[in-house]
């Protein structure tokens, strides 16, 4: 039977971990920091710090030794920060085999090189791309971990690859869709966590649906005009990965990047809004190299521009509606 490794145990690494588990297609070993949540999920089935309440397949193991998950590792799933991606990569490279497949389950866009986690993976671990991919879509880890139905994408521009781990992961409540748009899939699931912020934001400040639909909808133009720069099949952004997970973040309550915006648009400070919040909430960081990214191609992207002001230059969320609503009048279009 196939090994996987997970490596990550916070809310999504645990979730995505038992889908696998109740797949039933291979043996999965979840592999998080701490060896009290590892004996949590060993002893009891269940992650009490990321997915309280949520009892996890009895097949599921875990542990805290990155050699030990990794050891004899077909597929290696990686969900950590993704600001910490390259960090950890370098202390697990000596464990990887070298013709494992390595799977992003993360939403981010590196600092400072303004590269997409794939990137990073196939960078540090010198991997063609056939054993690089992702899985991404609608998929709020704590709805997933309780078993409800969801759908996703497995991108790798290897057919095969994408198929193999479709396979692998599929269950009677996760359907996954394969696709060969890497960029596009991966595009999409980085910047709808900056749109999610920005619709956090439009919330805490009081306003309404047409707001919310207003910055969706705009927010899907922007990822499409920057996704399409950079290779991706527009199509990909009306799907799943794009439309489908920016409409899932952006209207649960769930979604910490929401969540992070709902309280900064409420009056808080960021100081206090950044104290507040326990898990990782992607957008944050990711929106200023997201933003590097599209001055680099040309591209306009005036909500995480905006969502750039309120993270990263103190501006309040006040001055960034004005800045957005005072634009000068234009055209409709989708995509570039
Ligand atoms: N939670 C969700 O619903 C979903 C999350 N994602 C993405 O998955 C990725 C991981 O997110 P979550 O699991 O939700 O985050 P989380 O905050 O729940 O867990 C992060 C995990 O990484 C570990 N970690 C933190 N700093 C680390 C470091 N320096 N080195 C190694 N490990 C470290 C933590 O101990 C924890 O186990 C993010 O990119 C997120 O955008 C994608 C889809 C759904
Ligand atoms: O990516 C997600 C859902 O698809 C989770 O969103 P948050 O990281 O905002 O919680």
């Amino acid at each position: 039977m196939t090994k996987v490794a997970v490596m990550g145990g916070g809310s999504w690494g645990t979730a995505f971990a038992n889908v696998l588990a109740d797949a039933g297609q291979a043996r999965t070993v979840l592999c998080g920091r701490r060896a009290e949540i590892a004996a949590a999920v060993n002893e009891r089935h269940e992650n009490p710090d990321y997915l309280p309440g949520v009892k996890l397949n009895p097949e599921l193991s875990a542990t805290a030794d990155p050699a030990e998950a990794l050891d004899g590792a077909e597929v290696v799933v990686v969900a950590v920060p993704s600001q910490t991606l390259r960090a950890n990569l370098r202390t697990w490279a000596p464990h990887i085999g070298p013709g494992a497949v390595v799977v992003s389950l993360m939403k981010g866009v590196e600092l400072g090189t303004s590269l997409r986690m794939s990137e990073v993976i196939a960078e540090e671990l010198a991997l063609p791309e056939s054993q690089v991919a992702v899985v991404t879509g609608p998929n709020l880890a704590r709805e997933i971990a309780e078993r409800q139905p969801a759908t996703a994408v497995v991108a790798c521009p290897h057919e095969p690859t994408a198929v193999r781990l479709q396979h692998l992961c599929k269950s009677a409540y996760f359907r996954p869709y394969s696709s060969t748009d890497l960029v596009g899939a991966e595009l999409g699931g980085a910047v709808k966590n900056v749109i999610a912020l920005a619709v956090g934001v439009a919330v805490g400040m009081g306003f309404g649906d047409n707001a919310k639909a207003s910055l969706i909808t705009r927010g899907l133009a922007e990822t499409v005009r920057l996704a399409v720069a950079l290779g991706a099949d527009e199509h990909t952004l009306a799907g799943l990965a794009g439309m489908g997970d920016l409409v899932a973040t952006c209207s649960s309550p769930l979604s910490r990047n929401r969540t992070f915006g709902e309280r900064l648009g409420s009056g808080l400070t960021l100081e206090q809004v950044v104290a507040e919040t326990k898990q990782t909430a992607e957008g944050v960081k990711s929106s200023e190299s997201i933003l590097a990214l599209a001055r680099k191609h040309g591209i306009d992207m005036p909500i995480t521009e905006a969502v750039v002001g309120m993270m990263h230059h103190d501006l309040s969320p006040a001055e960034a509606l004005l800045a957005f609503m005072s634009r000068s009048a234009k055209p409709e279009r989708y995509g570039v």
